[in-house]
């Protein structure tokens, strides 16, 4: 389930899972951990906007799955004061799926749209004047009395997120006037968050407990939640409903999160790289076939991680297990000669 939900497949969650998660969702810059770049530069400009009573500037979120994209969004939204209309790239089919958004929206409303980069062209392109100049052309008719007629919205702000800003056009991309990118947390931030969604959930937990859940999370927020709440269930089964250090380390181990929060599908790559492919350098493609994931995943779930932690190295020749990856795996290089690492 971890991974269907690291992939963006909310709807593996359960119903329960999902009102939990809602629960957990700060509301306010203010309940809102880390990010403080981000975080500070967007509140002057929501400042900004509402005291020039005019339309925050389109904003680009983006980062890798569960660092808190969607939840920025709707704190933008609630600063603002504003609505928000909520959609995502795949669901737009075509340009009136859009228009139809658009003119609904209420003066200085959020749009929010996840999954930008995998917008159809046609309705990305649309959006351009959209953004733009708020006006929007419609094509009244079918057949040779076709005309379109251009017609004015309110003005209202995107909020576009992705896990791959990589691929995303340079037109779309350059219309918008706040460009944000979110960072993995660290793991004091992290316990921070850790303890305040088990106040939330009225579970008791020490500052070791929720250290330790926090410092194997692959600085992700949404999969500190997940581990919290499964530890819970070991907390209430086979201790005495505090998460404790013992607590968390046990519930860890079952759930196959290693020392350094690498799960086993990260073990997977780093050994198949190691094993298969004397360490690399070997194509992301060939990688997702051994390990039979798709390359896709592996680049925007696990990947990211493993580079930032060191245990992978992105060359133009391929990927790479670097010096960490071998002495995590408790591996000797022994195909290496020579200049080692
Ligand atoms: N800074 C934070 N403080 C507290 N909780 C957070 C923070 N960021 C994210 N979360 C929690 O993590 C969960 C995942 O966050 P969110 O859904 O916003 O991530 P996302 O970046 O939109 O992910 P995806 O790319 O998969 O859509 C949320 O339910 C929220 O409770
Ligand atoms: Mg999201």
């Amino acid at each position: 389930m971890r991974e269907d939900y690291l992939k963006g497949n909310k709807e593996a969650l359960s119903s329960v899972e999902k009102e939990i998660e809602r629960a957990l969702r700060p509301l306010s810059f203010e309940d809102f951990t880390g990010q403080d770049k981000v975080l500070e530069n967007l509140q002057v400009f929501v400042t900004a906007a509402r005291l020039r009573e005019e339309a925050l500037d389109h904003v680009l979120l983006h980062g890798p799955p569960g660092l808190g994209k969607t939840t920025l969004s709707n704190i933008v939204a609630n600063e603002l004061k504003a609505n928000i209309k909520i959609t995502s790239g795949p669901v737009l089919d075509k340009p009136s799926d859009l228009a139809g958004l658009l003119t609904n929206l209420q003066p200085f409303d959020v749009l929010f749209i996840d999954e930008i980069h995998r917008l159809n062209p046609i309705v990305e392109e649309y959006l351009y004047s959209a953004m733009e100049d708020y006006k929007i052309d419609i094509l009244l008719d079918s057949g040779p009395n076709a005309r379109s007629v251009q017609i004015s919205l309110n003005p209202f702000t995107l909020i576009g997120a992705t896990t791959r800003a990589g691929m995303l056009t340079s037109p779309l991309r350059a219309r918008f006037g706040i460009n944000c990118r979110l960072e993995y947390y660290d793991a004091k931030l992290l316990t921070n968050i850790v303890k305040r969604s088990a106040q939330i959930l009225n579970t008791p937990i020490d500052d070791a407990g929720a250290f330790e859940i926090a410092r194997r999370s692959r600085g992700t927020p949404r999969i500190a939640n997940n581990l919290l709440r499964r530890t819970r269930d070991f907390a209430q089964v086979k201790g005495k409903g505090k998460i404790t250090i013992e607590i968390a380390e046990m519930a860890l181990q079952a759930l196959d999160v290693d020392q350094n929060g690498l799960d086993e599908m990260d073990i997977r790559i780093l050994t198949t790289i190691v094993e298969k492919f004397k360490g690399g350098p070997v194509g992301l493609s060939t990688i997702a076939t051994a390990c039979g994931e798709e390359a896709e995943t592996i680049e925007e779930v696990y990947e990211p991680f493993l580079i930032q932690e060191g245990f992978l190295k992105r060359t133009s020749r391929g990927r790479e297990a670097t010096e960490r990856a071998y002495v995590h795996l408790g591996i000797v290089p022994k195909y290496r000669t020579g200049e080692l690492f």
